[in-house]
């Protein structure tokens, strides 16, 4: 589904190149879900922006089914740390705009936005304005956006990190309950380990400037899954551990 063969980028500077990823072998299966990891500025949203087409590798080709990316595609949907919501629409207008923009029907978008709005607990605030909504509600909103355009491929920046930790904790288990039911292909950066054990069928672990693939770590947990108490929870905590020593070891 993606692929990125020998993939590597450099930016040019005041100071000379930067090499912020080199050598990068990578294949996302059709609906899989990939989590990246790795220390800050391995080079994870220089991936994420490779993969949806807003940067040209320097060298390697990057492609989605086969066909090399050389610009944005309407079925690659990047999510950003923040929501960028529009403030003069409310939660279902700023989930409707991919709609509108793209021309698609808007009568059954509208009842699939308020589903999914509904999806992510906000029943209630489906014509409130950002400013009524706290961030953790608005990046649920931003969340139902990136989903209304149902995506092939989802990339994901680190899309709960400016949240508190429960607020981050419920919104992933939300995305897992979406994911199961409706698996687009997955790309989530984040920083928590946590998070991506709960979430990945597989970690990639990138290791520091410039960012190569450390190790690629299957998660071989059933789904649901959950934080905390479960059946599986020493296995979980077993995967966090290795993560863990993988990414302070480097
Ligand atoms: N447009 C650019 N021009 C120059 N250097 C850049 C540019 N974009 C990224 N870089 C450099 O490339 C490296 C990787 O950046 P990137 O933002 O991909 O890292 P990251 O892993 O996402 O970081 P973080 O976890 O802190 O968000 C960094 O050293 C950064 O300074």
């Amino acid at each position: 589904m993606i692929g990125l063969d020998r993939v590597s980028r450099t930016f040019p500077t005041r100071d000379g190149e930067v090499t912020a990823l080199s050598d990068i072998d990578l294949r996302v299966d059709k609906h899989e879900f990939v989590a990246v990891i790795g220390r800050s500025g391995c080079g994870k949203s220089t991936l994420l922006r490779l993969m949806a087409g807003l940067l040209a590798p320097t060298s390697g080709t990057v492609t989605v089914d086969g066909a090399p990316v050389r610009r944005p595609r309407a079925d690659v949907v990047l999510m950003h740390q923040l929501p960028a919501l529009l403030p003069w629409r409310t939660a279902l207008g700023n989930v409707m705009l991919p709609v509108e923009i793209r021309r698609l029907p808007r009568a059954d978008h509208r009842v699939k936005a308020a589903e999914l709005l509904d999806a992510v607990g906000l029943t209630g605030f489906h014509h409130r304005h950002p400013y009524e909504l706290s961030g953790g509600m608005q990046q649920r909103v931003a969340l139902c956006r990136a989903l209304i355009q149902q995506p092939r491929v989802l990339l994901m920046d680190e899309p709960f990190s400016a949240l508190d930790a429960l607020t981050r904790e419920e919104l992933a288990t939300q995305l897992q309950a979406m994911h199961m039911s409706a698996p687009a292909t997955t790309v989530f950066v984040t920083h928590s380990i946590a998070e991506a054990v709960l979430l990945a069928d597989r970690v990639v672990v990138l290791s520091t400037r410039p960012g190569r693939v450390r190790q690629v770590l299957d998660i071989a947990l059933p789904r649901p899954r959950s934080f905390g108490h479960s059946a599986h929870v020493a296995e979980a905590a077993g995967y966090v551990a290795e993560l863990h020593d993988l990414l302070l070891h480097d």
